[in-house]
């Protein structure tokens, strides 16, 4: 059964190949044209993108003279940064990390809130205030949300402080490391606010525990990587911060040579069934590899698995 399954599956590869001709010259060119593309296509002025490995990103949170805090351009250009890289082929994996500032992050930039307070002050009437509050919660709920909307895998590789707004950020990546000298603080109700562009929401999903989690969002207390790594909000923790960005962008490059096909089918999923019940999740997969297990990919993975060859190369 087994090996009529794979005759099959071999015949429909050769047909592909012939009508595609030849994968690998294909896959070689773009693998060099993804490696020198980040830096060039993509120019942000809070954020700095490179291309490490070949379909591997990596995105550095780039204002190191304000600790890497969130101001309105930073929201705008991370939202637009993910959606990019969603539709990206030449990305097929993200690295995101505080790059070369002091902490990962101090949070929501608080020299930036005050100019809001300025401008709302400039505004009488309570509704339109709560008109442009409306507004700019939306955007940064949306600036978040871009890491899970987005099909691609994100690793999040934090050191030292990451405050407020930097959890929401990490919540939303699929993967978190940190190094040993990384804390965490969910600030908000320390400055007077409830959290409201996500870590109310993933955060107790993240760690498994709505009582730690409630307490941690209660408090704000501070928790550092021990904890971190114990809870489950962390997968890893490292000595230092070059090792952790190069195992970050390791696992990157792993997950950057599996089927794109694949991997994206099992983001989306698993983001989807965290909010449904199983069988929804269960009827959006099948829905899903109604159409994937007809992809290329499969037939060569498949092949590749029986007949014990390295894994095959992804167009
Ligand atoms: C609709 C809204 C949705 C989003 C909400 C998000 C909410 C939040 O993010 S709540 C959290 C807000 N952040 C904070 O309260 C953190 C405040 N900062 C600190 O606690 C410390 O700075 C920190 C522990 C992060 C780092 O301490 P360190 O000793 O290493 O540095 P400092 O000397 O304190 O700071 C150096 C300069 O950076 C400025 N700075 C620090 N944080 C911020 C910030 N969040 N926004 C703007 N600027 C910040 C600080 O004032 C120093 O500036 P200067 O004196 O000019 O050198």
């Amino acid at each position: 059964m087994m090996k009529n399954c794979v005759t099959a599956l071999q015949k429909s590869a050769k047909m592909l190949s012939h009508s595609t001709g030849p994968v690998s010259a294909i896959v070689k060119n773009q693998a060099v044209r993804s490696l020198c593309s980040a830096a060039s296509k993509y120019n942000f002025e809070t954020l700095k993108l490179s291309t490490p490995q070949p379909f591997v990103v990596h995105v550095e949170l780039n204002r190191p003279d304000r600790l890497n805090a969130f101001n309105k351009r930073m929201w705008i250009e991370l939202g637009q940064c993910f959606s990019q890289l969603h539709d990206d082929p030449d990305c097929r994996a993200i690295v995101l990390s505080g790059g070369s500032a002091k902490h990962f992050t101090a949070g929501i930039d608080l020299m930036d809130m005050m100019k809001l307070g300025q401008q709302l002050g400039e505004i009488e009437d309570i509704g339109r205030k709560a008109r442009l509050f409306e507004g700019l919660i939306k955007l940064y709920q949306d600036s978040i949300s871009s890491l899970e909307r987005c099909y691609k895998p994100v690793i999040a590789a934090v050191h030292t402080a990451c405050v407020g707004a930097g959890v929401d950020l990490i919540t939303a990546a699929d993967v978190r490391y940190c190094t040993r000298d990384a804390w965490f603080q969910v600030k908000e109700v320390d400055i007077g606010m409830a959290a409201d562009v996500g870590t109310l929401q993933r955060l107790p999903k993240v760690i498994g525990s709505q009582s730690l989690a409630r307490e941690l969002c209660l408090t704000a207390r501070k928790f550092k990587s021990d904890e971190a790594h114990a809870c489950g909000l962390v997968s890893s923790v490292f000595d230092s911060r070059e090792e952790m960005v190069k195992k970050a962008i390791e696992l990157a490059t792993q997950i950057a040579g599996k089927s794109p096909i694949a991997v994206q089918g099992t983001k989306k999923n698993m983001v989807y069934s965290l909010d449904h019940t199983n069988q929804e999740g269960l009827d959006q997969i099948r829905e899903m590899n109604m159409a994937n297990l007809q992809s290329e990919d499969f037939i060569n993975a498949v092949m590749a698995q029986q007949s014990k060859d390295e894994m095959p190369v992804f167009s």
